[in-house]
């Protein structure tokens, strides 16, 4: 029988999703309750080819506890986990799972741009508190403000920027402007969208929405002197990872009214802590990082998962990111 390179798996997967991976593999599935504990990991990993992860670092430290290791796999297109300097030094080849997961992110930026502006998750408090009284608040203190026929920002116009500028042009009318590393021509045509410095975005936007990839240089890339650009009436958007911005600053910009809100589902910390001052604020839809979180989207990030492990274990078809794809040519 030919050989199943031994693969330890450290979340919870789909039962079919474990059935693919057991035809090609020998599995161990961690089945401790949430993410497996450092210290675990690295007492186990000496006996792994393969590894499925979908967060903690993929470091020097964790390729010195593993001599077999040939591939990680990790069941998310972010992979800012992934050390890729010590990754390349040490031949480990690290997957991720782009393309199944562009719309539902792209949903759920809408839900946050829509759910802040019209104050949706505040007034649906309220509503339950029973605090929907005729005459106990002036109904235009529940005024929003409209997401038709204004303008959106987006920082990073990767595949995830092109599916939300989509429901954004055609769906609601928006003008687009953009800002990323480099121009994109198609999707200026395509969506009638201006390439812009950063700046100029920030000074125009009525939402400005971040999806760009945490790298090392990305960190902390929205700080104090870019929300001081902001229009008082704009909202900031962020589904991409939570240490792309300078968290303290937004809260700064927040409470001084320098931006009218924010929809938030990543952040600096996560879990977030229970006394950061984003969690009292009413301009503030906070949610638990869920951007790629249904079913259906989930299901098949596990599937892909598995299918670029068992790929890059033997040599066949799998997404390895772009600073490890050295290893495969
Ligand atoms: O945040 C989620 C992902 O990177 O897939």
């Amino acid at each position: 029988m030919a050989h199943k390179p031994k693969v330890m798996i450290t979340r919870k997967l789909p039962d079919s999703v474990l059935d693919y991976l057991n035809e090609h593999c020998d599995c161990t599935v961690w089945e401790g309750q949430g993410s497996i504990p450092r210290e675990e990991l690295l007492s186990v990993i000496k006996d792994y080819e393969g590894l499925i992860v979908s967060a903690g670092p993929v470091n020097a430290e964790l390729i010195a506890h593993a001599p077999r290791l040939k591939a990680v796999s990790t069941v998310s297109v972010g992979y800012n986990h992934f050390h890729t300097q010590d990754m390349l030094a040490g031949g480990i080849i690290g997957t991720h799972t782009p393309y199944v997961l562009d719309d539902t992110v792209a949903d759920l930026v809408m839900a946050l741009m829509l759910s802040s502006s019209r104050r949706v998750a505040e007034l649906d408090r309220l509503v339950k508190q029973g605090k929907w009284q005729r005459g106990a608040i002036k109904e235009d203190q529940w005024f929003g403000l409209d997401v038709h026929h204004t303008t959106l920002g987006i920082i990073g116009m990767g595949r995830i920027g092109e599916a939300i500028a989509k429901r954004a042009v055609h769906g609601f009318d928006m003008e687009l402007l953009y800002y990323n590393r480099s121009r994109k021509p198609e999707t200026e045509e395509k969506f009638g969208a201006s390439y812009c410095a950063l700046e100029d975005l920030l000074r125009r936007s009525d939402f400005v929405v971040l999806m760009t990839p945490l790298t090392p240089e990305t960190v902390h890339y929205i700080r104090k002197e870019h929300f001081e650009l902001m229009k008082p009436s704009a909202f900031f958007i962020n589904a991409s990872r939570g240490q792309t911005v300078d968290e303290q600053a937004l809260i700064e910009a927040l409470q001084s009214g320098q931006i009218r809100g924010a929809g938030l589902d990543v952040f600096d910390t996560e879990p977030v802590s229970p006394d950061n001052p984003l969690l009292k604020m009413d301009n503030v839809v906070t949610l638990p990082h869920i951007g790629s979180a249904t079913s259906r989207t989930r299901y098949d990030m596990a599937m892909l998962a598995a299918q670029n492990l068992v790929g890059a274990l033997t040599g066949g078809k799998a997404y390895v990111v772009p600073e490890l794809q050295a290893l495969v040519k």
